[in-house]
């Protein structure tokens, strides 16, 4: 802006040399421009990517640190959205909105400094313009944040419904209604559709504030200009140049607020973060020698449960003691509760009534950690990750290939060592399914053996795979004999029934003082 009152100045003196002068350093000035412009886009965006990197890092480290049943207490989904969606409106409503910000005000100060350089009247009134308009529009913050709030809520309920649609696909197309997953899609769509309106209006509200403030504010100035220059206060030539740096201090600063409000709009996302946060177990408790000494032995002191939605008393009072190497059958009808009860000794759930004691210990006393290392749960339907069958037995943890082979040996899923070799780099697909219903329940089955459990808690583990095999697998867990293994099934084979220690009817458990049946 002087460069450009300057050249207005020369041309009015008919100064050539000077003009041509000060066209020369304008143009340089603007070539450093463009160049400071390359520089500080490459580094932003680096920048924002190690941000998203590290908050990625801390919600997976939080979400890691929860109880079972805390963090089961939301859908996959919601977490997906946590990590998509919310870290997008982050990087546009906060990251890039933090630059613009720090661009806004650096320019605004050199633009306030240029002024006070013509005359400290014309640097004075633009700071007190200026005050109007930042305070003015967060008369609308309350409303911003209620709208942000809003739609990251719908966000999470977008991708919740979506998946939930898409996932239940092969469930649709077998039953030829496939509509209902457009029908899904598309009313989970206008539900984000109304959220990002509202919070829209209220930030385009927000823009037309600050734009309104930042007309009035720059005739405001020119006209002070004018006064001044007719006053012979200031060169004619300045008039030009207070123009734009009146443009450039108010354009700047008239966005600082709209900017300013999206980036105060993000701090629901992380409000949500730190209340998730209030969830975190305590921290784990150390396991000495002298109690890993402790022989393994589980005991439900009149054990009480019912999920938090219901009401029903599924577990009633229920006491058991199971010794080390016994292998339980747990029978009963559908719906009753023996999952859930295999789930509190888990530690998944959180015990309402009662005690359960594993090695002596009360397991609420423990860390997750310590339950977890010595007893494993195996789900009805066993989750396997995408990728090849070798990480999906790792899991992250270090296996030899010939542990992993042993363990698929065992389980049937390979008949010699080279094809267990072959058989680690398959591809299981998305949920397992490049493998068979019976492959990724022997799958689960070898990567719960690898960890050597103390107790095994099986739940239909074997409902899938065929009957010879089945037979040869639970005759491999019952004939193991450090193994505790209490295992769920409605289709016992008579081969295998007297291989157990005992048959416990899962009717008979509630309200019944059982503690030496052998
Ligand atoms: N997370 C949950 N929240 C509320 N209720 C639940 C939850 N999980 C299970 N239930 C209910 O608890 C009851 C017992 O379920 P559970 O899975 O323990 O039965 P089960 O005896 O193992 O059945 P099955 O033999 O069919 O596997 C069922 O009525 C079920 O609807």
């Amino acid at each position: 802006s002087v460069i450009n009152a300057n050249i207005l100045n020369t041309l009015i003196k008919r100064q050539v040399i000077q003009f041509v002068q000060q066209v020369g350093i304008l143009l340089c000035i603007w070539c450093t421009v463009a160049l400071i412009q390359y520089v500080s886009e490459v580094f932003e965006q680096h920048l924002i990517q190690n941000l998203d990197i590290a908050i990625r890092t801390d919600i997976v480290t939080v979400l890691t640190a929860e109880p079972y049943n805390i963090y089961n207490r939301r859908d996959s989904a919601t977490y997906e959205s946590w990590l998509n969606n919310d870290l997008q409106l982050i990087n546009q409503q906060g990251f890039e909105s933090l630059f613009v910000v720090i661009e806004d005000i650096a320019g605004a100060l050199l633009a306030l400094v240029t002024l006070a350089y013509f005359h400290w009247l014309l640097a004075s009134a633009a700071a007190v313009l200026t005050g109007l308009i930042i305070l003015l529009p967060r008369l609308l913050d309350h409303r911003l944040s209620v709208t942000s709030t809003g739609l990251t809520h719908q966000n999470e309920q977008f991708v919740s419904a979506t998946h939930d649609a898409l996932h239940v696909f092969n469930l649709l197309y077998t039953f030829q209604s496939l509509p209902l997953l457009i029908a899904k899609v598309r009313s989970a769509s206008m539900a984000l559709k109304y959220a990002n309106v509202k919070r829209t209006v209220v930030q385009t509200q927000i823009g037309i504030i600050g734009f309104l403030g930042n007309i009035l504010s720059q005739v405001v100035l020119i006209g002070l200009a004018g006064l001044l220059a007719v006053q012979h206060f200031v060169s004619i030539g300045t008039i030009n140049a207070v123009g734009s740096l009146a443009g450039n201090v108010f354009n700047s600063l008239g966005n600082l607020s709209n900017t300013l409000g999206l980036i105060r709009g993000t701090q629901p996302f992380f409000q949500k973060y730190v209340d998730e946060q209030a969830f975190m177990t305590a921290p784990s408790v150390k396991t000495t020698n002298a109690q890993k000494d402790v022989p393994i032995v589980l005991q439900l002191n009149n054990v009480s449960y019912h999920y938090p939605a219901s009401s029903i008393l599924l577990i009633d009072h229920v006491s058991q003691t199971f010794y080390p190497g016994q292998k339980i059958l747990l029978t009963g009808a559908s719906g009753t509760g023996k999952s859930t009860l295999l789930k509190l000794i888990a530690g998944y759930l959180p015990l309402t009534e009662g005690t359960i004691m594993l090695s002596r210990h009360q397991i609420s006393a423990r860390s997750a950690n310590y339950v977890l290392s010595k007893v494993l749960y195996l789900d009805q339907q066993p989750l396997l990750i995408q990728g090849t069958v070798r990480e999906n037995l790792r899991l992250n943890q270090t296996f030899t290939d010939q542990q992993l082979i042993h363990q698929l040996l065992q389980m049937k899923l390979v008949t010699s060592e080279k094809d267990g070799a072959h058989f680690l780099n398959l591809q299981v697909g998305t949920d397992g399914n490049c493998l068979s219903g019976g492959q990724r329940q022997r799958l689960a089955l070898a990567r719960a053996l690898l960890r050597q459990p103390e107790v095994l808690l099986l739940d239909e583990g074997t409902s899938a795979i065929d009957p010879a095999t089945a037979i040869c697998i639970e005759k491999l867990l019952l004939n193991m004999p450090a193994l505790t293994l209490i295992m769920i099934s409605h289709t016992v084979h008579d081969q295998v029934l007297p291989l157990f220690s005992r048959v416990i009817d899962f009717a008979n458990l509630t309200r019944t003082q059982n503690t030496q049946n052998n």
